[in-house]
């Protein structure tokens, strides 16, 4: 049975309306991340599901019950927050348990389930300080095990790891994908900015975009088949390069003409009626290679070079005037500003978008 079902949710702040028709479905210990540009309604979907914000209409159920109407503290969902949010005058061991001591459960429950969230965030050594003397990874740690001693059913996470500095984040992170590998029936939502953080951490990532889900899929599955011009660009970084052209000829295999007038072989099946149409052809940065003689999909001039050392960043005036294609390229390449090279990509790492930007690729 699915853990969490969303049917048709709207939220409208009076006459501003912000979700637009949400439907999604996520299975028991399922690690699902909400990704989107700023603004696009992850936070308010995360809030709408802890019940801190009112569903405007549609249904929400978690394990079988409409909870629209249910308070947050008896749905079965905890949630961690950027901020911490902890008692400053608790110790951490307090902190983790007042939410149990409000509900009245017993001492030694109480004592069991703390060093149990303890010992699996390794915080035992820090159970009688007060959170002013932890480091921020260490509070975001006890933010978490006080949500892991409510055994939620919905697990909850606001961007947990946004106030913490690099390499914080990166353990962090880690952490929090073992927790859900330890807590494996319990469902994780997560809101993020963070690429890496959505790549590596979820079974399951929804993109939105104003409101809207613009695609659901496995992690890899939305790099490799965006549905979408949306997609295509908000997952992977740098963002898939993009270049306006016009259907030549439809069929299994598609030929385009970008505008300095190449002509492109796609192996995208398209409908012969697509000829003379609008589309976009995308190709990643880092799906481009120097072309071996004769098998090339553009020629440019180089106008940027970046060595980063593991990879080489080029900009590269090609076929569309203004708009550079970036190429990353494995290692340090011998390759210098106003250098003319002709590019290839593998033909299974093409992409073709139809005037609606909708994927051709089914
Ligand atoms: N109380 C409110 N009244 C009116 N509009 C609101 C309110 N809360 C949020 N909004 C609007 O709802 C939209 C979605 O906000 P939300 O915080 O969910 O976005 P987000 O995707 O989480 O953004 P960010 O990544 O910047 O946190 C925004 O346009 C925001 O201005």
């Amino acid at each position: 049975m699915a853990s969490l079902v969303l049917k048709d949710i709207r939220k409208a702040y009076g006459e501003v309306k912000v979700l637009h028709g949400i439907n999604l479905e996520i299975e028991k210990g399922e690690f699902v991340v909400f990704v989107g540009p700023s603004g696009c309604g992850k936070s308010t979907l995360l809030r709408m599901i802890a019940g801190l914000e009112d569903i405007t209409s549609g249904e929400m159920m978690i394990d079988g019950q409409i909870v629209n109407e249910v308070p947050p503290s008896k749905r079965g969902i905890a949630m961690v927050f950027q901020s911490y949010a902890l008692y400053p005058h608790m110790s951490v061991y307090d902190n983790m348990a007042f939410g149990m001591r409000i509900a009245g459960e017993s001492k030694t429950e109480i004592d069991r389930r703390v060093r149990a969230a303890a010992s699996i965030l390794q915080l035992e050594t820090y159970l009688d300080r007060l959170p002013k003397a932890l480091s921020g990874g260490q509070r975001q740690r006890v933010a978490i095990g006080r949500a892991i001693c409510r055994d939620p059913k919905v697990f909850l996470f606001d961007e947990p790891l946004s106030n913490l500095d690099a390499a914080l984040r990166v353990a962090t992170r880690i952490e929090i994908a073992k927790l859900s590998e330890q807590m494996a029936d319990t469902t994780m939502i997560y809101v993020t900015h963070d690429q890496v953080e959505a790549m590596t951490l979820a079974d399951r990532i929804v993109v939105l975009s104003a409101g809207r889900i613009e695609q659901v899929g496995a992690p890899l599955e939305l790099y490799e088949r965006p549905a979408n011009l949306f997609v295509a660009q908000f997952i992977g970084s740098p963002a898939m390069n993009i270049l306006p052209a016009t259907v030549v000829e439809g069929g299994s295999s598609t030929r385009i003409a970008l505008r300095d007038k190449s002509v492109i072989s796609v192996p995208i099946a398209t409908d012969a009626a697509e000829a003379g149409k609008a589309c976009s052809f995308g190709v990643r940065p880092e799906d481009l290679t120097i072309a071996a003689d004769g098998l090339s999909l553009f020629e440019g001039t180089v106008s940027l070079v970046e060595a980063l050392g593991e990879v080489t960043m080029l900009y590269v005036d090609g076929p569309i005037e203004d708009q550079p294609v970036v190429v990353k390229l494995p290692g340090i390449a011998s390759i210098s500003k106003g250098d003319r090279l002709r590019f290839a990509a593998k033909p299974d790492k093409l992409h073709l978008f139809d005037a609606a930007g909708q994927s051709y690729k089914r």
